[in-house]
């Protein structure tokens, strides 16, 4: 008797499929793969941005996740050595509109495809990323599974099972694993065209101990910029690691995964330092870690804020409120503005859902902002937020 049972791994692939995307309620989306074969699981979200596809996927705070762009054309200016905002890439994997094309950009070494699977990362093209963006933007930002098999051949069953046994981001701290080792001197400034990347700087020069939840560079370039000289310890510096470096300030960096895991450890650490009056700056995660050491709470925000034009304005009793500011984001949790304690301030909100994105310590050189004031990508408005922080200190 002939086998007549189908390949259960090529059962259900629709013709000339060889990547799937499948969300933990079982919604299988079927489209092309490039970069790297395999799968990966995580939580899918969506990036409004239109530029900075590598500086995004190279963001150690999207570790845990897989993106969609909702930018049509992903990689058609190739990749470089120069965009990139740690050494590897951290998000898991993307999703995007369009096949990926021959770079056109004479900064270009590399196509895209090659680029993603040189680091083990996932793509899928020939998806609807506005549907998909529009059922993220409604039903939350789901855990899902990406695929890629060359050969269009998928264990459906076993890929369900993984997306559904994922215990989502919530509780998840991720900052350890991303962090650099060890104890680094920061050196370069920002970059640019006909130049590359700045010098160090020279001279006397407040020292900001910077610790690494999974910065992004650029925020270190923009302390040199500014005028800091820049100490990188790793996430689990103690009190003590850091006051060895005899800070001029200490800057709480940005990173993945859910601040009120992360703060098991780094609370201690921030509160130590408010107690001992040290000058704090935190971005992302460092702005929700600091947060929470002043006693407030994080929320996990219903689909989160990515992307490169988000508008946010300066509020409460300080220079130019009420302007507004286009920033750069990468958040799924958010400090609730209604738990801040009596000598912490609301700076800054988001003009999209009126969520807190900065807070002021009243009586502590202190501050923190939810969003990325280094761009990269995105507008640099908020550039002003290093010179006040590198500014204050000595
Ligand atoms: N960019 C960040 O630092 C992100 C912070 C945190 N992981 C969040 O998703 O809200």
């Amino acid at each position: 008797m002939p086998d007549t049972k189908p390949d259960s791994r090529t059962a259900g692939v629709p013709k000339g499929a060889t990547a799937l995307l499948l969300l933990a309620d079982g919604t299988a989306i079927w489209g092309r793969g490039f970069g790297a074969e395999g799968d990966a699981v995580g939580e899918l979200v969506f990036n409004t941005a239109m530029t900075g596809y590598q500086e995004v996927m190279t963001d150690p705070s999207y570790a845990g996740q897989i993106i969609t762009f909702t930018f049509p054309h992903i990689g058609n200016v190739g990749a470089n050595d120069d965009d990139i905002e740690a050494d590897d890439a951290h998000a898991l994997g993307c999703v995007v509109r369009e096949d990926i094309t021959r770079p056109s950009n004479f900064r270009s070494t590399e196509g895209f495809d090659a680029w993603m699977k040189a680091r083990g990362r996932i793509g899928i093209s020939g998806i609807d990323t506005r549907a998909l963006t529009r059922r993220i933007r409604e039903a939350g930002a789901p855990n899902a599974v990406i695929a890629h098999n060359a050969a269009g051949q998928f264990d459906i069953d076993a890929l369900l099972a993984k997306a559904k046994a994922w215990p989502g981001l919530k509780g998840m701290d991720l900052a350890k694993s991303v962090s650099g080792p060890q104890k680094k001197l920061w050196d370069g400034g920002p970059w640019r065209l006909g130049f590359g990347y700045g010098a160090q700087g020279e001279g006397e020069r407040p020292h900001v101990v910077a610790i690494d939840y999974g910065a992004k560079r650029n925020i270190f370039r923009n302390l040199v910029r500014a005028g800091a000289s820049v100490t990188v310890l790793p996430a689990t510096a103690t009190y003590a690691d850091i006051m060895a470096e005899k800070p001029d300030g200490v800057f709480l960096s940005n990173g993945p995964g859910d601040p009120a895991a992360t703060g098991e450890y780094a609370v201690p650490v921030i509160k130590a330092l408010l107690d001992a009056d040290v000058p704090i700056f935190g971005i992302c995660l460092g702005h929700q870690l600091l947060a929470l050491a002043a006693g407030a709470k994080t929320v996990k925000m219903h689909q989160g804020h990515r992307g490169a034009n988000h508008p946010v304005q300066r509020i409460g009793d300080q220079p130019h409120s009420g302007l507004v500011e286009i920033t750069s984001m990468n958040h799924g949790f958010a400090v609730d503005g209604d738990t801040l304690p009596a000598n912490v301030v609301e700076t800054h909100r988001s003009l999209f859902d009126g969520s807190n994105c900065g807070i002021a310590f009243t009586d502590k050189r202190a501050f923190g902002v939810q969003y990325h004031p280094e761009a990269s990508p995105g507008p640099q408005d908020s550039f002003y937020l290093f010179e006040k922080f590198v500014g204050g200190l000595k």
